[in-house]
């Protein structure tokens, strides 16, 4: 038996011994693709690649990201080799390689390389996650959705919610200091679910209301889906194996049924709105119509894709204004030569557009930008041949840090983005919004929201840190937008 015992262990332990020397092999193998191709690289360790203080939990991916950048810039590389565990994966450093890659050659980077799969699970059907001439169509549709002119109809939603944050303010700053990410998540739902679903959230008063519930939902997601959402990005094969989703089907079901229930009330009451909802539904009376799925997919990521950026955005506004306080005083001087904000007085807040410019460079909410190569691509000036679906990275945060094109990149200057110095920036070192044909499409509404709750909120209060603020910042580890780890606390005074 003892021998049976033993022979059993032994033949358990030899199994595990190969098969770890066959990953270590492989992995040592898989290490050399840049190599092979004469692209300078990072060195990777076995089997995390050049991800590792992601997967444990150190630092953000927006900071690894950041990280490679300023070690291939140290190196003085034009573009350098990573690896998100054996996924090769192609960073350029030069603003020439990104301006090609981004507008240039374009087409052969109209992709992102997420998985989407509209048959399957609609909402994967927007605008962030297609690629291709699905992509391109969708695009083309949707763009006359924001221009200025639809804009300014979406201006009385969006004072409207801020009439409510300030309510909200109101009441919660006689209680003492505030965690104003939290008004400001509840004032963006508020929004968003008013211009994109064409409802009245009222966040603030029913704080468990559905749409807030599967919001919430989102963006908590279980470790199950956070396991599937990684498949979806380096392990391909067993996410499509498995036919994973990436939505979790009760936010999926919710989603589209309150789509379906909007239009459907709209059509038979003969009810229009001055919102996103709307141009989507006449959108389905013309002639390159979209479908039910398709409104929802698209209504669905100006929801996600508006949520964590704005209130982030906001979120580090309110507190740079409040460790600047010239800054602030500054900024509500231009406020109040106003008496009200209306849509045409939100274009001479200059000074504001410098701050919130200045914002964006610093703690920039998406942090890299993706493109997958969708044909084999000759990388100009060099023997480089990318092949296609190489995925490619772009470190917005990298870039916005970097002193040659910011010096004293850690310091809150808005003079950085006054007329003159706007001009003099390098082209393509500040992309808070992306580049190129994939450019965020909600910039302008982005805009519109920042500066009407930001002139609401200095008219109205002053803002000072609280000292249950942790400064200096650390970043979420667990969060793709940049988020810091503890909240940020503001003593907020009436005026
Ligand atoms: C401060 C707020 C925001 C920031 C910083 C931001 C940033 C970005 C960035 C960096 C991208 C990727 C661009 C690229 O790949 O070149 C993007 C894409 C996108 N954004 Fe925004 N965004 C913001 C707000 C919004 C809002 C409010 C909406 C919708 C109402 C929106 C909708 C989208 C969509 C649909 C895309 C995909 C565009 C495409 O692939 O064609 N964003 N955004």
């Amino acid at each position: 038996m003892r021998l049976f015992y033993d022979s059993v262990c032994l033949n358990v332990i030899s199994i595990f011994a190969v098969l770890i020397i066959g990953i270590v092999t492989y992995c040592k193998w898989a290490y050399k693709y840049w190599e092979r191709l004469g692209v300078p690289y990072l060195d990777p360790s076995i089997p995390f690649g050049n991800i590792k203080e992601f997967i444990l939990l150190k630092l953000s991916v927006a900071e690894v990201s950041a990280k490679h950048y300023i070690a291939a810039k140290a190196k003085q590389y034009k573009h350098v080799g990573i690896f998100g565990f054996i996924r090769p994966e192609y960073m350029p450093i030069d603003l020439e390689l990104i301006k090609c890659i981004l507008t240039k050659d374009f087409n052969y980077f109209t992709d992102r390389g997420y998985h989407y799969n509209e048959e399957n699970e609609p909402l994967s059907g927007n605008l962030f996650l297609l690629g291709g001439n699905k992509w391109k169509k969708t695009r083309t549709k949707l763009t006359p959705t924001f221009t200025s002119g639809k804009m300014k109809m979406m201006f009385n939603i969006v004072v409207e919610c801020s009439q409510k944050l300030k309510q909200v303010i109101e009441t919660e700053h006689k209680q003492g200091p505030i965690n104003i990410k939290k008004f400001l998540e509840q004032f963006t739902t508020d929004v968003i679910g008013s211009c994109a679903f064409g409802l009245n959230c009222n966040t603030f008063d029913e704080s468990e209301s559905d749409f807030c519930k599967y919001a919430k939902r989102l963006f908590l997601p279980t470790t199950f889906e956070k396991i599937k959402g990684f498949c979806t990005v380096y392990i391909k094969s067993i996410h499509k194996f498995f036919n994973m989703k990436i939505i979790p089907t009760d936010v999926s079901e919710f989603f589209l049924k309150t789509v379906r229930n909007t239009v459907e009330y709209r059509q038979a009451n003969n009810v229009t709105r001055n919102d996103f909802m709307q141009n989507l539904i006449d959108f389905m009376k013309t002639e390159s119509s979209l479908t039910i799925e398709e409104v929802a997919a698209q209504a669905f990521v100006f929801f996600v894709a508006g949520f964590e950026t704005f209130s982030s955005v906001m979120m580090y506004c309110l507190l740079e204004v409040a460790l600047n306080q010239e800054i602030q005083d500054k900024l509500r001087e231009e406020v109040n030569r106003y008496e009200q904000i209306t849509y045409d007085s939100l274009n001479g807040l200059v000074y504001m557009r410098q701050v919130v410019d200045e914002v964006l460079r610093k703690y920039p909410p998406i942090a890299f930008l993706n493109r997958a190569c969708t044909k084999d691509y000759q990388v100009p000036n060099t023997k480089l041949v990318l092949k296609k679906d190489t995925p490619i990275l772009i470190s917005i945060l990298g870039i916005h840090h970097d002193p040659e094109y910011f010096p004293e990149p850690e310091k809150f200057d808005p003079e950085r983005f006054s007329l003159e110095n706007k001009e003099r920036l390098t082209q393509f070192s500040y992309m808070p919004f992306g580049e190129g044909p994939r450019l965020c499409i909600g910039l302008r509404f982005a805009f519109l929201q920042m500066k009407i709750a930001l002139a609401m909120l200095l008219k109205n209060y002053k803002f000072s840190i609280n000292n249950k603020t942790q400064l200096p910042l650390k970043m979420n580890p667990k969060s793709f937008v940049m988020s810091p780890m503890g909240s940020i606390w503001l003593d907020v005074k009436k005026i």
